[in-house]
């Protein structure tokens, strides 16, 4: 556990394994936290023309943006506040010796608790970020709730309802997403959307974030997420060049689409580019819901996209075809290349 972030309390200066190279420090690691992300209410996504307009309203946003505020998204405001408490209590209470057994390096593992770039951040080698993290699938709930931690008691009965909510809020996303592109209903609820991971990340203060990143500039390699922030700001996304911060807005979610909407919607959107820059004084916890394809599952472009004036810009790949080749790269683009057609 020493090598854990968050069992640390005695920082006065960032150790030298955490300084990153020149060039990937975070220029403007203090942009103001701005209004300018979209924020969408859905709370009346049942009549016909409010519906029309919020599903324009994220259509603009993934275009403009690549990413979106949402708010009055049905997921209870207490529930969200019990899952935050649960999962900082967990970083925070739980003993280092309980969470040790959660320690490990096999990505297979239901449950794993991993810190900075010990494992899955493999793709820079000796380069450490500010954060620990703790990953779970969720889905479907009975295969997976009796191995999350018993500790803090209430995580299972407080976790359970919340993935199961969040997964419901997600999909509704999903069908308006299909209606902005002009996808069946329901197209993203079968193998597209079948896994569902639930990741933490805890960055505990940090003496000086001009040297280091709580998580590394990247996109986001799965369908969706969404990202669940605590009050501490943090998140950034890039948008022209500018990195933006993505302001906490108490009881949101921060909609992320992966990269596989860049080919879905025939490069209509493209997955922001994101990163996380420390903080001199709190500790930030997030809470992040993926929906992840399974490795056959398909991604192709929405062929109510395509037509003369806009031909099809990307080959069908399988997930499994895709992650073989993005593992390494975090960007969108160098990630899809192998796909585009010429
Ligand atoms: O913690 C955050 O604000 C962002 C996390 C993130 O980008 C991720 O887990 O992929
Ligand atoms: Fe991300």
């Amino acid at each position: 556990m020493e090598v854990f972030l968050s069992t640390r309390s005695d920082l006065k200066s960032v150790p030298d394994c955490y300084v990153l190279p020149p060039d990937k420090r975070p220029k403007q690691h203090d942009a103001p936290v701005g209004q300018a992300i979209p924020v969408i209410d859905i709370q009346n996504i049942v009549d016909p023309d409010d519906r029309a307009e919020i599903v324009q309203q994220i259509v603009k946003a993934c275009q403009e943006f690549g990413l979106f505020q949402v708010v009055n998204h049905g997921v209870p405001g207490k529930l969200m506040d019990d899952a935050m408490s649960v999962l900082i209590d967990f970083f925070t209470k739980t003993p280092a010796e309980y969470k040790a057994q959660f320690i490990t390096d096999a990505r297979d593992k239901s449950c794993v608790l991993y810190t900075s770039n010990l494992i899955y951040d493999d793709h820079e080698e000796g380069i450490r970020y500010w954060r620990d993290c703790f990953i779970h699938h969720c889905y479907p709930l009975e295969d997976h709730i009796k191995n999350w931690p018993e500790d803090p008691p209430k995580y299972q009965e407080v976790i359970g309802p919340y993935s199961v909510g969040v997964r419901k809020f997600l999909m509704t996303i999903l069908d308006l997403l299909c209606e902005g592109l002009g996808l069946e209903p329901g197209y993203f609820a079968g193998d597209h959307s079948k896994t569902q991971l639930l990741s933490v990340n805890h960055h505990i203060p940090c003496p000086d974030p001009s040297l280091t990143l709580g998580h590394a500039e990247h996109s986001d390699p799965n369908l969706i997420a969404a990202l669940h922030q605590c009050d501490v700001p943090g998140l950034q996304t890039c948008k022209d060049g500018q990195w933006i911060g993505v302001q906490p807005i108490p009881h949101a979610f921060v909609i992320i689409p992966g990269v596989q909407f860049k080919p879905i919607s025939n490069g209509m959107f493209s997955s922001p580019r994101h990163r996380v820059v420390a903080n001199t004084k709190k500790h930030r916890t997030t809470l992040g819901s993926f929906l992840v394809p399974t490795d056959d599952s398909l991604t192709e472009p929405s062929k109510a996209l395509i037509n003369e004036s806009n031909p099809q810009r990307y080959k069908p790949f399988t997930m499994g075809e895709f992650m073989a080749g993005w593992r390494g790269r975090l960007e969108e683009d160098v990630g899809l290349q192998r796909f585009v057609i010429e």
